[in-house]
Formats: C-alpha cells, sequence, structure tokens
C-alpha cells in the first residue's frame, strides 16, 4: 500500500514528469469548487495543456456515489483508457472519492494524490484508504487501493480557511498521541500555530506510512490510525444529519481523541494528568462541539457501524500512557455514551 509521496518545492514538477510520459494517454484532474478555482492556477503549469477537468462540489454531503457517478460518466464519456489517470486535487474528501472512483473505473485506473487541506496533506492522501459516504456513515463503501504517488505542496495551504487548518491539526495531535509522545510534549508548549507546516508534513507522514506498512489492510496495528474515530465518527456522522450542525472531520475526531483518552483512563490505561494535558491542548486549538446530554444515545448508537467491530464488539483504540496507542479494546455502546456526557459536562 505504500506510494512514493514527495513533499515540498520539488513535489509538482515530479508530477509532470509522471504526467507526461507517454504511456500515459489521458489526464484527468478531480477538484471541488474550490481546489478548482484556488489550487489549479498553481498546478496548471505540471499539467499537460489537454488534460479534462472534472469538478464536484465541495464538502462532506458531496463524498457520494453520486459524485462518482459524475466521475464515471465523464470518463466514459472522454473514451478514457486503463492508461489514463486521474489527478485528485483536493482535501480529504477529493482525495478519498477519486480513490475510489479511480479505483472502480474499468477495474482500476492509476490516480495521483494532490492533496491541498493539512489534514489530506498530513493523512487522507497516505495510505491507500479510499471510499464514499452511505446512509449516513462514513467511508461505508470503500477499498484499500494505493495511489501511483502523492505530491505534498505546502504552499497550497496558504489558501485554507484557518478552521480547516485546525481540522488537519486534529489528525496530527492524533499521531502524536498514539506513537509520539516527546512530539505531543514539545507541541503543547510550543502551540499550534506555525508559519511553515512543512516539517509537521513530514514527519506525520512518515509516521503514518511506518504504521500502514506493518499493516496496509488494518487488520492490527493500522487501528492505531484509527484512535479518536470510533467516538469521531459517530458524532460526525450524527450531526451530519442535524440541519446547519455539521462537525469538520478534525473537528470531530478532537471530540473523539478526548472521549477515547477519558476512556482509556476508565480502563486504568492512562492516568488523570495525562488525560487532563490532553484536554487541556485539544481545547487551546478546538471549541467544544454543541450537543446536549439527550442526543448521547443517538450519538453513541452510529458506533454500531465502526468498521474496526467485530460482530456486537465495539473494538476501540486507546491509549497505554500518551504515545502508546493499544487496539482492539472491547467497549460498550453505553460506555460510549458515557464519554460522550463526559465530554459534555466539561468546560472548555
Ligand atoms: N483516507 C484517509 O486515510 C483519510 C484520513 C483522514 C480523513 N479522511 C477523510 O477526509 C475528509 C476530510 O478532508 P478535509 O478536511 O480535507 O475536507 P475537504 O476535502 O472537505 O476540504 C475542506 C474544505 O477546504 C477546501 N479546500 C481544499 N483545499 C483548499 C485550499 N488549498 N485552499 C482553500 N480551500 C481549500 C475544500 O474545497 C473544502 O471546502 C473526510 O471525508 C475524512 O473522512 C480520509
Ligand atoms: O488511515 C487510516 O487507517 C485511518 O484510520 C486514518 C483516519 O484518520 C481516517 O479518517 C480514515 O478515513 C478512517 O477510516 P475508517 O476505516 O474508520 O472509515
Ligand atoms: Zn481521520
Amino acid at each position: 500500500m505504500d506510494s512514493s509521496v514527495l513533499i515540498g518545492p520539488e513535489a509538482l514538477p515530479a508530477l509532470a514528469e509522471l504526467l507526461f510520459r507517454p504511456a500515459v494517454t489521458r489526464v484527468f484532474v478531480l477538484a471541488d469548487g474550490n481546489t478548482s478555482r484556488l489550487c489549479l492556477p498553481l498546478l496548471e503549469k505540471h499539467l499537460p495543456p489537454d488534460y479534462c477537468l472534472i469538478e464536484i462540489p465541495a464538502g462532506e454531503e458531496y463524498k457520494t456515489l453520486e459524485s462518482c457517478t459524475t466521475v464515471w460518466s465523464t470518463l466514459t464519456e472522454q473514451r478514457a483508457d486503463r492508461h489514463a489517470v486521474l489527478v485528485n486535487v483536493g482535501g480529504g474528501v477529493v482525495t478519498d472519492l477519486g480513490g475510489f472512483a479511480a479505483a472502480l473505473y474499468k477495474r482500476g485506473i492509476r490516480f495521483v494524490q494532490v492533496p491541498t487541506t493539512l489534514l489530506a496533506q498530513v493523512d487522507a492522501s497516505v495510505g491507500g484508504k479510499t471510499g464514499v459516504d452511505f446512509q449516513g456513515y462514513k467511508n461505508q463503501l470503500g477499498v484499500f487501493q494505493a495511489p501511483a504517488a502523492v505530491f505534498i505542496e505546502p504552499q497550497f495551504l496558504q489558501t485554507l480557511d484557518p478552521r480547516q487548518l485546525k481540522s488537519g491539526y486534529a489528525e496530527v495531535l492524533k499521531h502524536w498521541l498514539i506513537a509520539d509522545a516527546a512530539a505531543f510534549d514539545q507541541n503543547r508548549r510550543l502551540g499550534w500555530l506555525t508559519d511553515d507546516w512543512t516539517d509537521i508534513i513530514r514527519e506525520s507522514v512518515a509516521l503514518k506510512q511506518r504504521i500502514v506498512a506493518q499493516d496496509p489492510l488494518e487488520s492490527g496495528p493500522r487501528k492505531l490510525l484509527n484512535f479518536g474515530h470510533t467516538v469521531g465518527h459517530a458524532l460526525e456522522s450524527y450531526l451530519l444529519t442535524q440541519p446547519s450542525r455539521e462537525a469538520l472531520h478534525g473537528e470531530a475526531v478532537a471530540a473523539g481523541l478526548v472521549c477515547e483518552s477519558w476512556l482509556s483512563v476508565q480502563r486504568g490505561l492512562l492516568s488523570s494528568d495525562d488525560l487532563d494535558r490532553i484536554e487541556t491542548f485539544v481545547f487551546s486549538v478546538f471549541d467544544k462541539i454543541a450537543f446536549v446530554s439527550l442526543e448521547t444515545d443517538a450519538i453513541a448508537e452510529f458506533a454500531l457501524q465502526d468498521k474496526k467491530n467485530a460482530g456486537n464488539t465495539i473494538n476501540c483504540t486507546l491509549l497505554n500512557g500518551i504515545g502508546n496507542g493499544v487496539f482492539d479494546q472491547p467497549v460498550t455502546v453505553v460506555e460510549i455514551a458515557e464519554s460522550l456526557r463526559y465530554y459534555h459536562r466539561l468546560s472548555a
């Protein structure tokens, strides 16, 4: 599942090198409404002049099979063959959906990822998880399929909204919590904001690649990368059903980091002092997500569809101390609801 990942000024020239090879019959570029406007200008000179743009609307609500149909229809109308390449230019919605659409078209054409949000640069573009949401559940349909390569240009982040930057930072925090206590400690002292994200991107990508290399198809240690997501995805999915109450993926994951750290304390795996450090750091970046305690049972129910589950057992990733994730820790839906009530009571 490992693909080459280029980060920095050499990334886009290397993309051009791949796309201009004679073996590539046609280049298709998938973007959303924002990335076609804000990111294509920087990319354009690295693309062949006859590339075909496929545009989908921006936002998680468009991470659907219907958007894939838009991609597949254009590929079909343009008679794309198996030597075509799909270039996914955008955040995690575009890289997940584009990877999935490419993997299914004619049983698979090559795709490359050009992630343009912090979240997609540190996490979503790497590791080969692709997919779309279905019937209200996150990434319910998907395949593991490695991109031909990933090209990361941190300059894209210059047009990114601060709320989106923070959302990406949740996945960085997750990486430190599961596998790098020293980075967690250093960065909680420094604060989250920086002018240059390149080092953080490099370190996060390397950490994720190390874990994915051990277990590309998530039968074991890759589940560590899902820390914060049992609760995070439940919250994100629930709020997607509520008009005007959407939380960004990273915002929901940040809440999930707190809830699942609390569950780790309940299991005797994490100290209360460490939970306190995690909460202080999380709430120095993120506002609390608003919900009423009456909603916690409905939110927790979504965890029954988590992909790490086996039968009726919800398998959570927890922390055995900061920097040391542990996977396959059974929790009940009642405990998930309790963790949400704990989060709800916290005064951020
Ligand atoms: N495959 C994985 O391993 C993985 C990992 C983490 C998250 N994800 C998925 O990623 C998705 C979230 O990704 P995201 O946070 O990037 O969201 P996103 O793709 O919706 O992008 C966020 C917003 O930023 C805009 N945008 C993108 N790049 C921009 C730029 N450079 N300047 C200005 N605006 C820009 C987009 O148009 C969108 O409105 C979720 O669906 C999540 O499930 C997947
Ligand atoms: O790469 C992984 O593995 C992850 O779990 C990374 C997560 O940050 C990401 O949100 C992923 O899409 C979650 O996948 P899912 O299998 O829980 O849908
Ligand atoms: Zn995630």
